[in-house]
């Protein structure tokens, strides 16, 4: 029976099936998405491709409009924007700055940076880009006007490192790149005592960027000094382009003068003069340009130079006799302004996550500088108080004092040539930025008073 049912049962079947004229016909019959795969494969593959950089385009791409700080009000795209962005680089291109690009898919090479006064002002706010850009970072601090508090936030993070250590003495790490931001800038900290802290800052200044530079010769990493808007002295030239040699009292040297040469003439000078003289930071930071380019030209070291103008933000010490800090500090406490001289000498404020984002820039960028960063809207002091009035306290009095000996008349930056080669200009006017900076003031001044000894001065 089974032999004969069988038999039977294929012969029926036969005539209903297609005769197969070829195996493509007959794969195609049977599973045509099988077939699809295994014979279109390449066009699948287009299709996945396509599919996928839609998807990341379209779902990933961050809007910069969610951090108020680092926003361009002018439309300049980050350094942020830059990496993630895409589409909106003509721009850079007409400025002639080649913009990062990194193919879809693959992760930018993570940099091991070194930050020297990286626990200081400035110094944790770049600390805080690094580690946010994805950046390995060791900090290098001797915490003499730096303070753990302002990177306490970092602290168990993998990528982060903390090393008390003076950038006096040498050290040896295997990093990327080095950041060297290490010295006090306030004018307070170096007119307390010139003929001492000439010393000491010759030693940060000429040593400390020996090292630095000595390090990066070593390990083959880039180097960025931040110098400053100081080295133009009392200008001449208004507003200062990076071309201008300055107007440094007491010797007005300029910047061709041997290093030892300088050290004796200042130091004599401040023996000599005495106290009262602003020019021993001035001459630091000039003699660590110039150690900076005989580095770089001498034996190819890559360096950039950063000439920062007054900035200000969260996190500047309360007491660092500056100017913004003073008046914010004096207005929160309901203590008058203290107006240095007739108060018509001028400045140019600008926010941290500006400069940061210009630093970050030159460092990443093909010059070697200087470069000025600094923004060129211009106040008197006079002016000055009156925006930290209306920002804290319209009844806030001022309050006239004799001025600083050699305090320089006006300053004010030209940036052009970070403009156009950075394709980097600040975002955050005085008025944006101030109440940033006086929420921080706020909550540090009035949480120290719950903390501290209890005194009602504050109040
Ligand atoms: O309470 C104050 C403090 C300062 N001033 C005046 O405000 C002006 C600015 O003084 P600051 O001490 O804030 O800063 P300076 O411009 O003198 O130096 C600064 O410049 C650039 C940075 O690189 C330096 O680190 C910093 O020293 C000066 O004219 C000063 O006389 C006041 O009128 N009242």
């Amino acid at each position: 029976m089974g032999t004969d049912q069988l038999t039977q049962r294929t012969h029926s079947k036969r005539p209903q099936e297609p005769v197969p004229d070829s195996p493509t016909n007959e794969a195609k019959s049977r599973n045509p998405v099988r077939y699809m795969l295994r014979k279109q494969r390449l066009m699948c593959l287009a299709i996945g491709i396509f599919t996928a950089a839609l998807f990341f385009n379209v779902f990933t791409k961050r809007s910069p409009g969610h951090d108020p700080v680092f926003v361009s009000e002018s439309g300049v795209p980050t350094r942020r924007v830059l990496y993630e962005g895409g589409g909106n680089n003509r721009r850079f291109e007409r400025l002639g700055v080649k913009p990062t690009r990194v193919p879809l898919g693959v992760k930018r090479k993570s940099l091991r940076i070194v930050v020297t006064g990286g626990a200081g002002f400035v110094g944790s706010h770049l600390v805080d880009r690094l580690i946010e850009r994805g950046d390995s970072v060791i900090v290098v601090d001797n915490f003499f006007t730096g303070r753990k508090e302002n990177l306490a936030h970092h602290l168990g993070n993998p990528r982060f490192e903390m090393i008390r250590h003076d950038v006096v003495e040498p050290i040896l790490l295997e990093v990327d790149q080095i950041y060297h931001l290490a010295c006090p800038a306030s004018p307070v900290h170096y007119k307390f005592n010139p003929v001492k802290t000439i010393i000491s800052f010759y030693v940060t200044n000429v040593v400390g960027t020996l090292n630095m530079l000595g390090l990066a010769k070593r390990v083959g990493a880039r180097f960025l000094l931040t110098s400053t808007s100081e080295v133009y002295g009392d200008p001449l030239q208004h507003p200062q382009a990076e071309t201008y040699w300055g107007n440094v009292n007491p010797i007005g040297n300029n910047i061709s003068l041997t290093l030892i040469f300088r050290f004796i003439i200042v130091f004599l000078l401040f023996t000599i003069l005495g106290p009262g003289v602003r020019s021993c930071y001035d001459e630091g930071k000039r003699t660590a340009e110039t150690l900076t380019m005989d580095y770089h030209r001498g034996l190819g070291i890559e360096v950039r130079i950063a000439r920062i103008f007054n900035t200000y933000g969260p996190r500047m010490c309360i007491d660092d006799g500056r100017v913004v800090s003073n008046f914010v500090a004096q207005a929160l406490r309901k203590e008058p302004l203290t107006v240095y001289g007739d108060g018509k000498q001028t400045r140019s404020f600008q926010y941290v996550s500006d400069l940061v984002e210009g630093l970050m820039r030159l460092m990443e960028g093909e010059h070697v500088g200087p470069f000025n960063l600094g923004n060129p809207g211009e106040f008197t002091m006079l002016e000055l108080a009156e925006v930290v009035q209306e920002t804290i306290d319209r009844n806030a009095k001022i309050e006239f004092r004799p001025n600083t000996e050699d305090d320089p008349h006006k300053r004010k930056p030209d940036i052009s040539k970070a403009k156009e080669l950075l394709g980097w200009e600040p975002t955050v006017s005085l008025r944006k930025g101030l109440p940033l900076m006086v929420a921080d003031f706020r909550q540090r001044i009035f949480g120290e008073q719950k903390d501290g000894s209890g005194t009602s001065s504050y109040a």
